[in-house]
């Protein structure tokens, strides 16, 4: 069923041609070929005992009568529609859409996955009731380009970055390294990888070409769950799967002459994806109040991520992440002292939200500042879990080459040129939905394990170099 007002109920049947994309922790996604979208749901923990199947039977009946799932579904598109589409932009996300899956399709989905799905996946079953379409950013849509008077190739290659946390609050500043490049040495003693991986998110939001030209390397190097490469819809990169990069390259810009020059004109195009102003407007620009947004700007513009050009993609997200000020151990403290719920926020953000045309930067600094109140305390924690969800979002670059030589200065915004060929570049973002409350604590347990885990491994190495 398409939620929609007008729309009578019905549901939607997934069209036959639908192709496992992929997963994450929380949801499966299958493209539809046909309707240019992606189907996003949700998934669910695996019961591990027979009593553990049976009180999900019962539990799924309950809420399938009740619509639960639906509602739950419902609350988090709204939540992605009415604050994260304003706050990353329009330009750079899809329109989304509820749908309503059949049970039994479900069922009959969740064994056709089966041999898709990595193994590490499978703690998790498909959910019933959760599900939504979108745009597939591994596309660019023909109307998007059908207007221009050049020849493009019939491949689109789309490349997926999960570019994490870029930026350190005061409290976090302490760490020797960032968040992510400790949390290497927990994940390489957890056995989640195999080899460390020099990328780190401090210098992709740099906005310093040679930190940022490091950064896209590294992640070429290993590409863990942070790079994913996709031709026609396929993937053709990634962490299960290193082909040879170089044929990479060469086929997206189409030529075999030079490989390491192309690999380097590779990670500049996309260092100039990530860093042009692909938007038409500025969303601030209509701020009255200028306060916090204003407030955000001069912390933008006091650390070095003001190297960022404004409404680039990476501004976007880094912007966001500047909304929590005060860093994950604050904000546990603040928990301990209330028993909450966690998705309560989701709603009582929504609520607040009445007016269109109100600053949502501004809006979310002022609930949390001003929310201390035991009936309002949900909304303190707002600016941490709205940073949360941007430190942890993915987005993809699309490219089609344009199969002619054109003059440099077309003045396209979405035109980029490289010495090996110009592009038609699209830039998306997901995986903005909201994130629990209790997620907070498990930020504080996590920055504390991976800075043990960090400081074991090297003190290790150091005795290591020692002894040499
Ligand atoms: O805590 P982190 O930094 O490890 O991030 C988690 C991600 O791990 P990563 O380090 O990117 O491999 C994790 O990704 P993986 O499952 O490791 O691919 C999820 O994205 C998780 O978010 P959620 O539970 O799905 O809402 C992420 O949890 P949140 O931090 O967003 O709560
Ligand atoms: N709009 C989209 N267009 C194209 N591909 C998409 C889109 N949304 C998701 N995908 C693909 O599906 C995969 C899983 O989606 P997503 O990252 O939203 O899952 P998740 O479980 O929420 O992830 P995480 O573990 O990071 O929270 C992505 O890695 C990406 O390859």
């Amino acid at each position: 069923m398409l939620l929609n007002e007008t729309e009578p109920s019905q549901y939607f049947e997934i069209p036959p041609n639908w192709i496992y994309r992929g997963e994450g922790n929380c949801n499966v996604v299958l493209s539809l070929p046909q309707l240019g979208k992606i189907l996003r749901i949700r998934k669910t923990g695996r019961p591990k005992s027979f009593i553990g199947w049976l009180v999900k039977w019962l539990s799924d009946i309950l809420d399938w009568l009740y619509g639960k799932g639906i509602t739950e579904e419902l609350r988090d598109l709204q939540f992605y529609s009415t604050v994260m589409r304003p706050l990353v932009g329009r330009k750079y996300t899809s329109e989304a859409c509820q749908v309503i899956l059949n049970k039994t399709e479900v069922n009959t989905l969740e064994n056709q996955l089966h041999k898709y799905r990595s193994d590490f996946r499978k703690h998790k079953i498909l959910q019933y009731g959760r599900a939504s379409l979108f745009d597939d950013f591994a596309f660019i849509p023909e109307n998007d380009y059908n207007y221009l008077p050049f020849i493009l190739s019939d491949d689109t290659f789309a490349i997926e970055l999960k570019p994490k946390q870029g930026w350190r609050p005061l409290s976090e500043k302490h760490f020797p390294v960032c968040i992510y490049c400790m949390h290497q040495y927990l994940k390489l003693e957890k056995k989640k990888i195999k080899v460390l991986s020099k990328y780190c998110p401090e210098d992709l939001f740099s906005g310093n070409e040679g930190r940022m030209l490091r950064a896209i390397k590294s992640l070429i190097e290993v590409p863990q769950n942070n790079l994913r490469i996709f031709k026609n819809g396929n993937l053709i990169y990634g962490d299960h799967l290193k082909t040879n990069f170089s044929n990479i390259v060469e086929n997206i810009f189409d030529n075999g002459e030079n490989l390491e020059q192309l690999i380097e004109e590779f990670c500049h195009l996309i260092r100039k994806s990530l860093t042009t102003n692909f938007m038409n407007v500025d969303s601030t620009e209509h701020c009255e109040e200028k306060t916090f947004c204003e407030w955000n700007k001069i912390i933008q513009e006091s650390s070095a991520s003001n190297a960022l050009p404004k409404n680039s993609v990476l501004e976007k997200i880094l912007s966001i992440q500047m909304l929590d000020t005060e860093g994950s151990d604050y904000y546990c403290k603040l928990l301990q002292k209330a028993q909450l719920e966690d998705w309560n926020y989701v709603d009582m953000l929504l609520d607040k939200v009445t007016n269109e045309h109100i600053c949502m930067k501004c809006t979310i600094m002022n609930l949390g500042n001003n929310s201390r109140s035991e009936q309002e305390i949900d909304l303190a924690f707002i600016p941490y879990l709205i940073s949360a969800i941007a430190k942890d979002c993915s987005l993809m670059i699309t490219l089609k080459r344009i199969q002619e030589d054109i003059s440099d200065n077309l003045e396209i915004k979405n035109i980029i040129s490289t010495n090996y060929g110009h592009f038609l570049v699209n830039i998306g973002v997901f995986d903005l939905y909201p994130k629990r409350l209790t997620s907070i604590r498990k930020h504080c347990q996590r920055n504390k394990e991976v800075y043990k885990a960090y400081l074991k491994a090297t003190s290790r190495l150091s005795s290591i170099e020692n002894l040499k």
